[in-house]
């Protein structure tokens, strides 16, 4: 029988991933490449919708993409996403069930979108991390409501940009309706309704800075890391 006092062999609390595998950059640009031109019925589909469509052709195409799962569904997206959004960087992870709606998105070189996040008008910074169910609205006040005597359904629409600063992580579940800052990191379930600053580490409903990281401070202070980060992304 077991000791149930003595903790059972690997029952370690914290556990530190393995290392990935490096693949061979050479290789990896074959493959997408391959992904390409696999992808270029879509791409093409995508075009003539756009055209016939307008707006809502990148809604209907990124959920057909979305649902291709393994591997093989993120080289689709990043090829089809390469092709189709103002700005896709090459190495970027897309996970399955993840739908864009607006082909205005940017997305920076290495970022990483989990899956069934939604995202709308956004400019996704280089080495941001996104987790599963995240979803970046288009502001937050996409349906106007100024005229109380006309249904919000008839309403003007109002999309407003937000950007996600380079080396950020939104954590699961989170709600962006504003500006996230550079490295700044937002807890799971978030709802962030008011920018984040650079650093700064925010959590909750609606999102507060709790504190920020080591080496930033709140804007305005002196930091040793705003200066380089903001001279990176420019
Ligand atoms: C690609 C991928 O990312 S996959 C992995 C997905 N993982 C996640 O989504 C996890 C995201 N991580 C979190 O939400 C974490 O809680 C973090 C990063 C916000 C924690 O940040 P820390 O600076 O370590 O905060 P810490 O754990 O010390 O908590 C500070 C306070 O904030 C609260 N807090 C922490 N996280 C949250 C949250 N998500 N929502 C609300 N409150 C929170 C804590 O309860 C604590 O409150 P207290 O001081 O009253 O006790």
């Amino acid at each position: 029988m077991t000791d149930q006092t003595q903790p059972a062999e690997h029952s370690d609390q914290s556990v530190k991933r393995a290392t990935r595998k490096p693949f061979h950059s050479g290789a990896k640009r074959w493959v997408q490449f391959g992904f390409l031109i696999l992808c270029m019925p879509r791409i093409a589909c995508y075009r003539i919708a756009y055209v016939l469509l307008g707006s809502r052709a990148m809604t209907s195409a990124s959920e057909s993409i979305a649902m291709i799962p393994g591997l093989r569904g993120v080289y689709m997206r990043q090829a089809f996403y390469r092709k189709t959004l103002d700005a896709c960087g090459r190495d970027v992870y897309l996970g399955w069930n993840t739908v864009f709606s607006m082909r205005e998105a940017r997305v920076g070189e290495n970022a990483y979108i989990g899956r069934f996040c939604l995202i709308g008008f956004a400019d996704i910074g280089c080495q941001v991390m996104i987790a599963d169910g995240v979803q970046i609205l288009s502001g937050g006040h996409e349906h106007d409501s100024a005229d109380s005597t006309v249904s919000m359904h008839d309403q003007d629409q109002r999309y407003e940009k937000m950007h996600i600063g380079n080396g950020a992580w939104i954590g699961a579940g989170a709600i962006i309706m504003a500006d996230v800052g550079n490295n700044a990191i937002v807890g799971a379930g978030a709802v962030v309704t008011r920018p984040v600053p650079n650093g700064a580490v925010a959590a909750g409903v609606p999102a507060r800075v709790l504190h920020y990281r080591k080496g930033w401070s709140a804007p305005g202070q002196q930091d040793f890391a705003s200066s380089t980060t903001s001279s990176e992304t420019e």
